[in-house]
């Protein structure tokens, strides 16, 4: 486990400052949360990252004044919030279900929670055009698309210019191309607003497109925290790495991991080697070869199942439309961006 340590200027840092904080439910068995310690620097974005049910609403929601504190505290600017009811923190909340009212405009929609004051119009549709729905006013919630239902939800979000917004899943409910194209979108509003976030997601991809830092959650406890770069070169741990779509694990000296090693320009050593998808590409000039189990096919590129000897079955990639059956030999080439060295 690990913790970002409070140094003793913890407590004069601005921003959010979670330390050691214990969220535990009546009648369950294990915390919730389990004395998890987090900074997020003003102006920065931190994803939530971990499986369903580690705890990351729970963390969320106790930072938002919704769950009691078992154990710990919640600071901003140095201040601890636990006297200081949730309308009065200052913080915004979003969820998976944007929680529009559906009897208001969208105009409406995003004035609410602006002070009633001239200029709320042009505020209204400034944050409209953040969010990619310039000029949609005048539209009722119920024309929209999910995914501008949850444009509108954000820019309501941001409109009271919150000093901390928390966002639980809230591109979750929507498809794929379009999680990825909002979740783009979603960093960019918050860069451009200089907005402070905790953004709970349990999809990696996700994370990275839209935080600075990354908390990877188990179990309760914060296994890593790192910016996205980092978190993917160096995971700490293995289950880290498996969570982050490492799919395979090999010792570093063993002579399987030899080609990878030389990819990587590592010597051998009593760490392990993480391979992700892709860290062998099928037909790039070979130095392994792998049995061929299965192949499908991923957005034109070929998804080809191998198995490698002294590694066992792994996901290379391969060009497009390219044709192989279970039990061809292939050779294969090695990207040294799909693997990772895990610290013995
Ligand atoms: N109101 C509650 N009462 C009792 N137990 C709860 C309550 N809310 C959550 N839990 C439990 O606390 C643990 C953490 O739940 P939490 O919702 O924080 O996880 P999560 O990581 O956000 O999961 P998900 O991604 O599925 O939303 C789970 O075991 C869950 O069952």
């Amino acid at each position: 486990m690990v913790n970002e340590r409070q140094d003793v200027a913890g407590s004069r840092r601005g921003g959010l400052t979670v330390a050691d904080l214990v969220v535990r439910y009546p009648g369950a068995t294990a915390p919730a949360v389990d004395g998890v310690s987090l900074d997020v620097a003003p102006g920065s974005v931190v994803a939530l990252l971990g499986p369903s049910g580690c705890g990351k609403s729970s963390l969320l929601r106790a930072v938002a004044g919704l769950e009691p504190l078992a154990a710990g505290s919640v600071c901003w600017d140095g201040t601890s919030v636990a006297d200081v009811p949730v309308h009065r923190r200052g913080f915004g909340l979003m969820f998976q279900d944007g929680q529009l009212f559906a009897h208001r405009t969208v105009g409406g929609n995003v004035a609410y929670g602006l002070p009633a004051r001239s200029g709320t119009r042009g505020r209204v549709a400034e944050l409209l055009e953040l969010v990619g729905l310039a000029g949609y006013e005048d539209r009722g919630i119920a024309t929209l698309s999910g995914g501008e239902r949850q444009r509108v939800a954000l820019a309501r979000a941001l409109a009271p210019a919150p000093r901390l917004l928390l966002l639980d899943e809230p591109l979750s409910a929507l498809d794929r191309a379009l999680r990825e194209r909002l979740a783009v979108d979603l960093r960019a509003a918050l860069v451009a607003t200089g907005t402070t976030a905790v953004f709970v997601t349990h999809d990696q991809d996700e994370a990275f497109a839209v935080a600075d830092r990354v908390a990877v959650m188990s179990a309760g406890r914060l296994l890593q925290v790192d910016a996205p770069a980092e978190l993917w070169v160096r995971p700490a741990t293995r289950e880290v790495a498996s969570f982050l779509g490492y799919e395979a694990f090999v010792p570093l000296d063993s002579p399987a991991a030899a080609p990878l090693r030389d990819a990587l320009g590592v010597p051998p050593s009593g760490a392990t080697l993480a391979l992700a998808e892709g860290a062998f590409v099928v037909g790039r000039s070979g130095v392994a070869k792998g049995v061929v189990r299965g192949v499908s096919s991923r957005r034109g590129r070929s998804e080809v199942r191998v198995d490698v000897d002294g590694i066992g079955v792994v996901t290379a990639l391969g060009p497009v439309g390219g044709r192989w059956s279970a039990g061809d030999v292939v050779e294969l080439g090695v990207e040294p961006d799909a693997l990772a060295v895990l610290d013995a």
